[in-house]
């Protein structure tokens, strides 16, 4: 067994925010000196900030909230693949991969260079590869992006598709250093009870 590889975003105030979104801080609100015993730290962040998962609640008032997801899909086998820089990610991209057996699928596609600038524009999904992955048996799917649809996207066709198909959600992963095969994944949500996501610290390990 190799070591914990970390491939989650680190969280300050240069973590970039969705535009418009709440900013990333962390204070201590309470000091040592304050309380005489202890240092007590406050955050407050979007949820969509740096690694994190999107609950179904996030775009469907109907759908399920974070601790509603089943833990196991955020644990276990996955493959890593790495994708030329395209228009978008569709099945073309991904006819020449073997996904039999593929329960967890990250994508790395390095499109979003600097992490600390919301990026302008970034590779989408292809709606119609939700219906593919599900034919596989894909139940996550995670992008080393900040969204699995365009950034000016109202309808979100991605993540509906996803959504339809069972394909659950992970978005601002860190896979420079990553090379493609096949990994044991941790990206667990914290127990959020009425959450649109969660942030998750997630790590991998080579299977
Ligand atoms: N944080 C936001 C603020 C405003 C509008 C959208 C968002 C999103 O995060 C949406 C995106 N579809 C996402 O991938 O999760
Ligand atoms: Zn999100
Ligand atoms: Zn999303």
């Amino acid at each position: 067994m190799g070591t914990w590889i970390d491939i989650s975003q680190p969280l300050d105030e240069k973590s970039a925010t969705w535009p418009g979104d709440t900013p990333f801080s962390y204070k201590v609100s309470w000091s040592k000196e304050e309380s005489g015993s202890v240092n007590v730290g406050q955050v407050c962040m979007s949820i969509h900030t740096g690694t994190h998962i999107d609950a179904p609640f996030h775009f469907d008032n109907g759908g399920k909230k974070v601790v509603d997801l089943e833990l196991d899909l955020y644990i276990g086998e996955a493959k890593v693949i790495h994708l030329q820089n395209g228009e978008q990610i569709s099945i073309r991209d991904l006819s020449g991969i073997d996904l039999t057996g593929v329960t967890r699928l990250l994508i790395r596609t390095g499109a979003w260079k600097d992490r600390q600038v919301f990026p302008s524009s970034i590779p989408p999904v292809e709606p119609a590869l939700a219906a593919y992955l599900a034919g596989f048996g894909v139940r996550l799917i995670g992008l080393d992006l900040p969204s699995v649809d365009p950034l000016d996207s109202k309808e979100l066709p991605a993540h509906h598709a996803l959504a339809a198909h069972g394909i659950h959600i992970l978005e601002g992963l860190v896979l420079d250093h990553v090379a493609a095969g096949d990994y044991e994944l941790i990206a667990l949500p914290l127990p959020l009870v009425d959450a649109d996501g969660s942030p998750v610290r997630a790590v991998l390990r080579k299977a």
